[in-house]
């Protein structure tokens, strides 16, 4: 029997009460990633990408609704599970998170080590008996200088390089099969951004991880991502392999981001037209108001979900019966 996806998540759909109504962040999410592999997330500001991310977590706002759909996690459906078990048994252990700020995720008055030791305490596996240890080991591997000199500083006395570096290892002290990141590179100069892409990548291949990468930028994800899921306005619109999908991408959206990129394009092309609202995005798809290939059933219906080369998927009317 073939092992299930790290993480297979079907059709989910979440909503928010605000002010205004109720909004429709995410609505037809679909992807999957399989072991071993990097999957990157890849969407413009305001698509939904911190809601996906909160929703894997288990970490939604309390106005947040999970609608429909399902998150697999190693074939346990996490929306089914209680949050003790989610507590005790996946978030921060079996499911790693690195986040966008690193100094946001660390407390600045307390040390460093005070921190990640306490996070080890609660969630370390058995099998890992001097904690101290194995964080000066995990904290040599992510290539911070003086490991255990860094165990008793502050993080206001690291750069913003070493910090990140000081997060990963604490994510990874509590050996997780699936590492979530939030845009761990954003912050970071680009030099050390290819750093850290680099270093994620070897530490995927080492520890056997696999890893969910959030991000709004398709150069990082041609460098490190094995698969792609592109998202529109909380839709996912194409899924596959990175190299096929950049080569030859089947959504108009992913098209019409390719051609926006400053490697593509020679001049600067935005997308005509503004992301719906999820207040008042169509039923359908909600590229058509701004898809020059729309027809009049796109914004009507939601299109199915039609293959379009090995592992490569794209939800597009316009594929509908090509047998693309
Ligand atoms: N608590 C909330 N109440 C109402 N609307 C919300 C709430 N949280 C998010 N939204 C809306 O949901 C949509 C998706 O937001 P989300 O933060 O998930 O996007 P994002 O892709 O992570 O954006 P960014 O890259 O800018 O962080 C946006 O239109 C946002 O305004």
């Amino acid at each position: 029997m073939t092992a299930p996806p790290v993480l297979d998540v079907a059709d989910l759909r979440v909503s928010i009460r605000g002010d205004e109504g109720i909004a429709k962040i995410l609505d037809h999410i679909s992807f999957r990633l399989e072991r071993g592999r990097i999957l990157g997330i890849v969407g413009e500001s305001g698509c939904g990408k911190s809601t996906l991310i909160k929703s894997v977590l288990g970490i939604l706002s309390s106005g947040a609704r999970i609608e429909r759909g399902e998150i697999r996690f190693e074939g346990e459906n996490l929306l089914a599970m209680g949050d003790k078990r989610l507590n005790r048994e996946i978030r921060g252990s079996r499911i790693g998170f690195i986040p966008q700020d690193p100094y946001l995720a660390l407390n600045p008055v307390f040390t460093v080590g005070a921190q990640l030791l306490e996070i080890m305490r609660w969630h370390a596996p058995k099998s890992v008996r001097n904690h101290r240890e194995h964080l000066i080991a995990l904290l040599r591997r992510v290539q911070l200088p003086d490991p255990e000199a860094a165990l008793d500083r502050y993080p206001h006395q690291f750069s913003g390089g070493q910090r990140q570096r000081l997060v990963i290892a604490g994510a990874l002290a509590c050996a997780p099969t699936l590492i979530v990141a939030d845009e761990p590179t954003t912050a970071l100069d680009v030099t050390t951004q290819g750093q850290i892409l680099v270093l994620l990548r070897e530490l995927v291949e080492e520890f056997g991880l696999s890893m969910l990468f959030v991000t709004h930028d398709l150069g990082v994800v041609a460098e490190l991502c094995d698969d792609l899921c592109v998202i529109y306005a909380g839709q996912s619109v194409e899924t596959g392999p990175t190299v096929q999908v950049l080569r030859e991408p089947a959504h108009p959206y992913t098209r019409a981001l390719l051609a926006c990129h400053p490697d593509r394009s020679e001049h600067f092309t935005g997308i005509p037209g503004l992301v719906p609202s999820p207040l008042k995005a169509p039923p359908g798809c909600r590229f058509a108001p701004r898809c020059t290939s729309a027809r009049p059933a796109c914004p009507e219906r939601p299109p199915h979900y039609v293959a379009a080369g090995q592992g490569h998927a794209v939800d597009c009317i316009l594929h509908e019966g090509s047998g693309a």
